[in-house]
């Protein structure tokens, strides 16, 4: 049994919390039980049981008092520090998930709070690199019957679907008010909602939304919107009265295998991609380290070719930075690396202290591991 996750999102009053707490009875009563997470630190009261509250961990109210912060930077203070304990949170949820079906995580109402800050983008990508992850964007159908409305909201959508790189199921909630029909309509047939932008302007004249600038920049939206449609599912629900709920779990049951076949692989790809990049950087300052280590060497090379083994037999003036100490003349080193005596180049266990030889060997032994390539290359250097 793979546990899939779904991340509510919504503007604040959309129905988030309410929406949650139907899901999970829901669940509960096909014997599915969720594991429940809320991330909103500032809720009064949630009413499902959560099985991890950041209200636990994080008192909003001293966060706001201790950072003298105003509400929303409290909020995103508050998801910065979770953020920090999030590896121990994917590690709660791993251990529970034979146990459960879904993860359901609500966020706080303050969507940007959520959705543009650093840490939301670590607590989505944290999960979404562990279970197969999708977004259920929570619509206020009512208030979104206007279709300069309905626009921006669908605007905001898009803008986390390009976000997140995850599945979106968009969720008409409220139908209990109003159906999602036009919501649908709207969605499917561009005539349609270009003809209810035009009887909005009609309605409201030159001072409503559907007017001049914002009636041409919608009827050129929508020509992108569409693209941005045929990407996402969307089903209508209504949380007071439970209705639309199994359409919302086969639509999550879709888009589980949708991030399988292709957000999986893309997801996959872009973390291999930015691995290799990090290999390629850690081997061009390597080999930055190597060429500065080879202009040392070739300096060695042109005077006398005696062998540099420790700083002090440097020339002067070969140790740029580095200053004679009185005390230092005629003091015998201890701290070649190979045991070498240097001035007969014979190996001279006697001479050698301990603490040096056990450096000597743990580097040896770190060289040996394929892992450590740095390791191994300033040891080679160094015997060289
Ligand atoms: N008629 C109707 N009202 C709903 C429905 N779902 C939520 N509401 C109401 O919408 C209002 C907001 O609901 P919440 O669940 O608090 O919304 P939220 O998105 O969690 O709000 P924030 O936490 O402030 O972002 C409440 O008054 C709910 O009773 C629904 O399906 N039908």
């Amino acid at each position: 049994m793979t546990l899939s996750t779904v991340i509510c999102i919504g503007m604040a009053g959309s129905g988030k919390t309410t929406f949650m707490q139907r899901l999970n009875s829901h669940l509960r009563s096909k014997e599915q039980p969720p594991y429940v997470i809320n991330l909103d630190p500032a809720v009064l009261n949630v009413p499902y049981g959560a099985n991890i509250d950041i209200r636990d961990s994080i008192k909003y109210k001293k966060v706001m008092e201790n950072y003298s912060l105003g509400p929303n930077g409290a909020i995103v203070t508050s998801l910065n520090l979770f953020s920090t304990k999030i590896d121990q949170v994917i590690g709660l949820v791993e251990k529970k998930q034979e146990g459960h079906t879904h993860c359901i995580i609500d966020t706080p109402g303050q969507i940007e709070c959520f959705v543009w800050s650093a840490s939301g983008a670590i607590i989505t990508e944290s999960f979404a690199s562990t279970f197969p992850t999708v977004i259920a964007y929570i619509v206020d159908t009512p208030r979104n019957s206007s279709p300069t409305t309905f626009m921006s909201n669908m605007l905001y959508a898009c803008s986390i679907l390009y976000k997140t790189k995850l599945p979106m199921i968009i969720v008409f909630n409220k139908t209990d008010v109003k159906k999602e029909d036009f919501a649908r309509e709207w969605m499917t047939d561009f005539e349609a909602f270009q003809t209810a932008v035009r009887e909005d302007q009609e309605l409201n004249g030159d001072f409503g939304m559907g007017s001049g600038y914002m009636s041409s920049l919608i009827n050129s939206m929508s020509l992108m919107l569409e693209e941005f449609y045929s990407q996402l599912d969307m089903v209508g629900v209504s949380s007071y009265t439970g209705d639309g709920f199994d359409k919302f779990l086969d639509a999550v049951d879709d888009k589980v295998k949708e991030y399988d076949e292709f957000y999986k692989s893309e997801r996959d790809r872009i973390v291999k991609e930015k691995e290799l990049n990090e290999k390629k950087r850690k081997e061009k300052s390597l080999n930055g380290l190597m060429k500065d280590l080879g202009i040392n060497k070739q300096k060695k090379n042109d005077s006398d070719n005696e062998s540099i083994e420790v700083i002090s037999d440097l020339e002067e003036g070969e140790n740029d930075g580095i200053l004679d100490r009185d005390e230092d003349e005629g003091v015998e080193r201890e701290y070649t690396f190979a045991g070498e005596d240097r001035m007969s180049g014979e190996v001279n266990e006697q001479k050698t202290p301990d603490l040096q030889k056990r450096y000597a060997e743990a580097l040896a032994a770190t060289a040996k591991s394929p892992s450590s390539e740095t390791a191994e290359n300033i040891a080679r250097y160094i015997r060289e």
